[in-house]
């Protein structure tokens, strides 16, 4: 198995773990590190060849994993394949709703159809997928249901649609622990904050030259965080080391939900030393040893 994860090797064996998005970015580094803790790995996504690629990998790696092609917006898919996943493999132990995505326009330059692909991408089918999990078998055992949202704790400018709908996801959150904890489900959410995820690869590169700047200055971590220090906390959140926790957000970040926008951190502020402590402090990168998106 060629992940090295920082939890034991057979954390999760025997059991069934759904993730959306798997087929790529942050997703796909999830469940190959699920699938290296011994989980029989579902992904879904849309693009048939991206989840191919990855159960062929985890696959190869001597792991299990198997694939759904659903548009998680889509409520009678949705139904039918959590039918299908637990007809062919009993309980379901986790979910991950990691599919999502958006584009950058200010709201004024938004479509109602444009932020409706948007809400319902972030917020709608998250929903959908955590509700037909819960209904068709979490409820009768127990699980655990990881939500992906992101850095929208002062709006989220340039993503209005997004921030709306990480927002509702991380209430929704909220909610769902509280009615679904009788019935042995934890809920959390993992917040990341700049990922140099394959996902950064679907924006316009002269959007990422004119971002990519202004962004390094306000993250207090100075760099951009990897896939696998986002799935490390989904891990965590669907281990038993979190048995006591539901409702709650991690936020993965660097630290830039933090960070004031009135003293942005920059480079010139910083000390030299401090420049050369923040390139040191990356632990070992985990990805490296996965093959990189095509
Ligand atoms: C590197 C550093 C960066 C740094 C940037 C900072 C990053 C912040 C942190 C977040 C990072 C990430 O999430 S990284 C992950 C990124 N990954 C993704 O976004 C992948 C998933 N994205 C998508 O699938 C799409 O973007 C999404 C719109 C959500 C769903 O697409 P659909 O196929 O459903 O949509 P469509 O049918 O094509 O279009 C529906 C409507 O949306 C409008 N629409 C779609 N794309 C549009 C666009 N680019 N600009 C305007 N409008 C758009 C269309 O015009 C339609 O409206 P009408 O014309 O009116 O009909
Ligand atoms: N990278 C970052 O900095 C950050 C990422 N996030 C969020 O983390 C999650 C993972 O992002 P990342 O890995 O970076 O980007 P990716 O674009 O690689 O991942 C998004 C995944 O979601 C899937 N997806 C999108 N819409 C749907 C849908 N309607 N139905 C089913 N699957 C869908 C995509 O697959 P397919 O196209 O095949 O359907 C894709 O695999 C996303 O929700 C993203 O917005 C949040 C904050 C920061």
């Amino acid at each position: 198995m060629s992940y090295r994860s920082a939890f034991r090797a057979d954390l999760f064996a025997g059991q069934t773990h759904l993730v959306t998005g798997g087929g790529s970015g942050i997703g796909r580094c999830c469940a190959h590190e699920l699938a290296a803790l011994g989980a029989n790995v579902v992904l879904i996504g849309r693009n048939v060849e991206r989840l191919e690629a990855t159960q062929a990998e985890i696959i190869e790696d001597g792991g299990k994993a198997s694939f759904y092609s659903v548009d998680i917006r889509q409520e009678a898919d949705v139904r039918e394949t959590v039918a299908k996943i637990v007809a062919e493999h009993g309980r379901i132990h986790g979910l991950v709703n990691n599919a999502g995505g958006q584009f950058p326009a200010p709201l004024m330059r938004i479509s109602k159809n444009g932020w409706d692909a948007v809400v319902n991408s972030n917020l709608t089918g998250g929903f959908l997928m955590a509700r037909e999990v819960l209904n068709q078998s979490m409820h009768e055992h127990g699980g655990s249901i990881v939500n992906i949202i992101a850095d929208m704790w002062r709006g989220m400018p340039g993503m209005g649609h997004s921030g709306a709908a990480r927002a509702g996801m991380l209430s929704f959150t909220e909610t769902a622990a509280v009615e679904w904890a009788s019935f042995g489900v934890r809920v959390n959410a993992v917040a990341p904050g700049f990922i140099a995820s394959s996902g950064m690869d679907r924006y316009d590169p002269s959007f990422a030259e004119f971002v990519v700047p202004q962004m390094r200055g306000t993250i207090p971590s100075s760099r951009m965080g990897d896939e696998d220090e986002v799935s490390s906390a989904i891990t965590f959140f669907l281990s038993p080391a979190a048995s006591y926790t539901t409702g709650a957000c991690l936020c993965v970040d660097g630290g830039s939900s933090l960070n004031t926008k009135l003293f942005p951190l920059s480079d010139h502020a910083r000390m030299p030393e401090q420049k050369a402590f923040h390139r040191a402090v990356k632990p070992q990168a985990v990805l490296r040893t996965l093959k990189k998106d095509a």
